[in-house]
């Protein structure tokens, strides 16, 4: 393996989120256009150039890998990806192997995402009510997501909702999400609304909920007692003194956690984004394509990571918000 990868900031790299396809059976709103344009195949990576990729950064020492998109289980014969990451969990080679999906085709995939070694699940679901689901989502049936959630446990899988926190959509929903979450043995994390991809005029003004303000309403029912629990992600956690419920929250606005950054991405089209909120990123699929692999794939991902950013610019003032990214977030893989 050699020397782990760090950037030039000290951090080490360990969590490699990587996106298999920007396509979706979903458009949500704060995520992609209703006409969204997708990808034409040629320019994806294949699921074997995918698997080589992974590989090499698995080689190179990352533990965690994150399968997401667009929506990964809507990638045809996806599950032969999960079975070949599979084998670097059963080798030790790997300490997590997981997804984060909109959890409309969970109910067919739980079993044999299970059998491939992955423990857990993060399921996308901003609101309870069917009919907002719907508007929200643009395509979706709430039912299949809830039968998705049902299937996942089932299969022994332990599931944690991720709800964006969006100001006049779901900010109404906060305590029934959390009861919900606490009946149904999920755990639940509220995530703050990124300026990414499409933004139809003013709505991300209007929709961004910073978390203190959910972790305030949350306050109004329950003692919230800070946790030092860490998944290797993101999210920090509190714990429901009424209830030891465990909540999370994502806060990249309010409360940057770039300082302790631990991933990057790749992108289905072979893209290293050594920073979700900035521009600039690695093309390592004309690499791929020259049969290039060993050492020399390496050194490239190793000079790639050496120029990951510092930070997002990501915020958004009283009118105009600043460091938006216009790509999308189904590109990159949220
Ligand atoms: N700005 C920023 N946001 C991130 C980053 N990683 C995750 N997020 C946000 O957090 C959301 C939820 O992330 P998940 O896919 O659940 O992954 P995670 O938080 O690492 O998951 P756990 O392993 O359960 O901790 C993403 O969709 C993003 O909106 C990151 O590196 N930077
Ligand atoms: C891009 S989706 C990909 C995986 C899958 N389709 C899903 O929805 O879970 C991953 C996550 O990104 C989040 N997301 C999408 N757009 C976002 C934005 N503008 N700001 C913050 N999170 C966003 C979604 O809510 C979802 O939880
Ligand atoms: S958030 Fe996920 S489910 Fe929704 S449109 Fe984006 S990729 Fe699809
Ligand atoms: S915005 Fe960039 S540096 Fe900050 S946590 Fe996300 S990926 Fe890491």
């Amino acid at each position: 393996m050699g020397t782990p990868l760090c950037d030039g900031f000290g951090r080490d790299v360990r969590y490699l989120r990587v996106s298999v396809t920007d396509r979706c059976d979903l458009r949500c709103s704060y995520c992609m256009k209703e006409d969204v344009t997708f990808l034409p195949r040629n320019q994806v990576l294949s699921l074997e150039e995918l698997d080589r990729l992974c590989s090499a950064f698995v080689t190179l020492g990352v533990r965690k890998l994150r399968v997401t998109g667009g929506e990964p289980l809507v990638r045809r014969n996806i599950l032969s990806f999960f079975a070949a990451m599979g084998a670097h969990l059963r080798a030790g080679r790997l300490d997590e192997l997981t997804l984060t999906t909109n959890g409309t085709q969970l109910a067919r995939h739980a079993q044999a995402l299970a059998a491939c070694g992955v423990k857990r699940v993060n399921v996308s679901l901003d609101t309870l009510d069917a009919q907002k689901y719907t508007r929200l989502t643009r395509l979706g049936r709430i039912g299949q997501v809830f039968d998705g959630i049902a299937a996942a446990q089932a299969a022994g899988l332990r599931v944690k909702l991720n709800a964006m926190a969006l100001k006049g959509v779901n900010d109404d929903e906060i305590f029934a999400l959390t009861d919900w979450a606490a009946g149904h043995g999920c755990d639940l994390t509220f995530i703050e609304l990124m300026p990414m991809g499409d933004i139809p005029a003013g709505t991300r003004l209007d929709q961004f909920w910073p978390l203190d303000e959910v972790r305030a309403h949350l306050e109004t029912r329950f003692r919230l007692i800070d946790s030092a629990l860490s998944t290797g992600g993101p999210a920090r956690y509190v714990t429901l003194a009424e209830t030891g419920q465990r909540i999370g929250f994502i806060s990249p606005l309010s409360h940057n956690f770039c300082n302790s950054c631990n991933r990057v991405r790749l992108t289905c089209k072979g893209e290293l984004y050594t920073c979700l909120g900035q521009e600039g990123s690695t093309d390592l699929r004309p690499v791929l394509r020259a049969g290039i692999e060993g050492a020399a794939l390496a050194r490239e991902i190793r000079a790639a990571i050496a120029r990951k950013p510092a930070g997002h610019a990501f915020g958004y003032g009283p009118c105009a918000v600043a460091g938006q990214m216009a790509r999308g977030m189904n590109h990159t893989g949220g």
